[in-house]
């Protein structure tokens, strides 16, 4: 700043904010304002700082988890240079733990953690780290609300506690379906706002017994033999998933099956629609969908059993249920463009036998602008509930096998026992995780969540918006602790 004006005007603060750089990227930016009298500075920061203390939805406590292994092995270095200094900044006081083992920080919340103290959970990893937070928070609370997980009829009571993403994985696909990018920045700025966005969850059961949640991706077939073939190659970090997505497309194996779903008729929209469920400021489609006319006349053409469950028996080559779109940066759009974060339903998606040709060509258009639903053997249905049964059980043996993680010599093709062809069951691949049970029965979607990484949806946190657009926090030009005014020439704070 020129001498001048700061003899002018001796006494300064400064205010930090959040600035929109590009498409969803979200940045950190102050500007300084300079004042003639002391006590009008005071009075300006005393108004500032009164306001951003009325904004409830804002965390002041947080409780964050990191996983060293995710990913590129970043997450510790992202938190501490990019995420830290922010909460800091935004005077958000945090406990951090870095997690020593698979399934510490589920354990550690599902049991231990005294959640009362916290305003939120921070994950920095990838997808599956956030399915472990997703399992240890809504265990936790269905146990304490009595709901047996076990029964897929039940409802989930919803949690009352937020997730925060920091992305630090290989897919990173929860954070970039809801935020619109994979940046710990923006994701760490959201937080600090206090944005939240409700979330669907499925529940996993196989025999009326719990497996697990999905809240992004429940794949079998060609996505399910992806993540198989990868986990045995976790050294290779996130380029992993193109080595073992190249093979499994060359092996080109199909599945045997009946696929019974209860479509969701009530709802307005179908996977088909050209909307995007990622809610900013400029694109606001909401969730909880328009009432569009031209949607409803689409549910109506795609779904005239309107009474039941729909039972569809075939080959497939894949079996994926997208609750959000999966939108990441190998496939920006997603699997699923228009499924929607929080409206109670899973988008179910059959790909049947088909040329090898006419797989790639539905593969590579999840990466352009063509619609890798308009394909003969692409069928897509938005459900509340489904079932998966494999035409060959499997046996109690072949699953302990596969539970145990070993390969199987067992798994024979289902004609010729010595030959290549496709074997006779794939593995679930439930949010990056391995489900090795073929037969799986997905309860009835729920939204137990939200999510504090996101765009504002609710017009609670919308009219927060309009009133402090802008304010992350204050600070004063010279590093202090606290916010105070200073006499911009001495540099000393008065
Ligand atoms: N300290 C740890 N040591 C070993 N594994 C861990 C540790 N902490 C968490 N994990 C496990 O690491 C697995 C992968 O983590 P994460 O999802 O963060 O990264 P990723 O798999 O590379 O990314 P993505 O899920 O986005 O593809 C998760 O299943 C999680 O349970
Ligand atoms: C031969 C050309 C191929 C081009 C294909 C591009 C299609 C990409 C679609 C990507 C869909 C990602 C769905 C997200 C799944 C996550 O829950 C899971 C855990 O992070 N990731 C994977 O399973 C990792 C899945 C990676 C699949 C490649
Ligand atoms: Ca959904």
């Amino acid at each position: 700043m020129p001498q001048k004006s700061t003899e002018a005007y001796p006494y300064a603060f400064t205010v930090s904010y959040v600035e929109r750089v590009w498409q969803h990227r979200w940045r950190c930016s102050d500007v300084t304002f300079h004042c003639l009298e002391g006590a009008l500075c005071q009075q300006w920061v005393q108004t500032i700082r009164e306001q951003l203390t009325a904004l409830t939805s804002r965390p002041k406590h947080l409780l964050v988890y990191i996983n060293p292994y995710g990913g590129k092995q970043q997450g510790e270095r992202i938190y501490e240079q990019k995420v830290a200094p922010l909460f800091t900044l935004a005077s958000i006081s945090t406990d951090v733990i870095v997690t020593e083992h698979a399934n510490h920080a589920r354990d550690h919340l599902r049991t231990e953690a005294e959640l009362k103290q916290y305003d939120g959970v921070v994950c920095v990893g990838g997808d599956g780290m956030f399915s472990e937070m997703v399992h240890g928070l809504v265990s936790r609370t269905q146990r304490d609300n009595g709901v047996d997980q076990n029964s897929p009829e039940e409802k989930l009571v919803p949690c009352t506690l937020r997730i925060g993403i920091i992305p630090a994985g290989s897919t990173d696909c929860i954070c970039y379906a809801t935020v619109g990018i994979n940046d710990p920045v923006t994701s760490a700025l959201h937080i600090i706002v206090g944005d939240a966005q409700p979330m669907d969850v499925c529940s996993v059961h196989h025999n009326n017994t719990f497996l697990r949640y999905s809240v992004s991706l429940l794949g079998y077939g060609f996505y399910g033999d992806v993540l198989a073939d990868s986990e045995r190659k976790r050294w290779m970090g996130p380029a992993r998933y193109d080595f073992s997505g190249f093979k499994t497309f060359l092996t080109h194996h199909y599945y045997e099956g009946t696929v019974s779903f209860l479509p969701a008729t009530d709802i307005l929209g179908t996977p088909r629609d050209k909307t995007r469920c990622r809610a900013g400021y400029v694109l606001l489609y909401k969730c909880n969908l328009s009432n569009n006319i031209h949607n409803q006349l689409c549910s109506l053409v795609l779904y005239p059993h309107v009474w039941g469950w729909r039972v569809i028996r075939g080959k497939f080559l894949a079996i994926n249920a997208a609750s959000m779109s999966c939108a990441c940066p190998r496939s920006p759009k997603g699997l699923s463009p228009a499924a929607h974060l929080a409206d109670g339903t899973t988008d179910l998606i059959l790909v049947r036998q088909c040329s090898r040709f006419n797989f790639l060509r539905h593969l590579l258009r999840h990466t352009s602008k063509y619609d890798q639903f308009d394909m003969t053997f692409v069928e897509v249905h938005r459900v509340r509930r489904f079932r998966f049964t494999p035409r060959y059980c499997q046996s109690d043996s072949e699953l302990d096998l596969r539970e145990n993680g070993k390969r199987l010599f067992s798994q024979i093709c289902r004609d010729h026992p010595a030959c290549s062809c496709s074997p006779a069951y794939s593995s679930w691949n439930c949010d990056g995780e391995i489900l090795p049970h073929a037969a799986i029965e997905v309860g009835y979607v729920t939204t137990p969540y939200n999510l504090l990484c996101k765009y504002t949806v609710h017009s609670e946190s919308i009219q927060t918006h309009s009133l402090f657009p802008h304010f992350v926090t204050l600070q004063p030009c010279y590093k202090m602790d606290k916010i105070k005014t200073h006499q911009s020439t001495h540099n000393t704070p008065s």
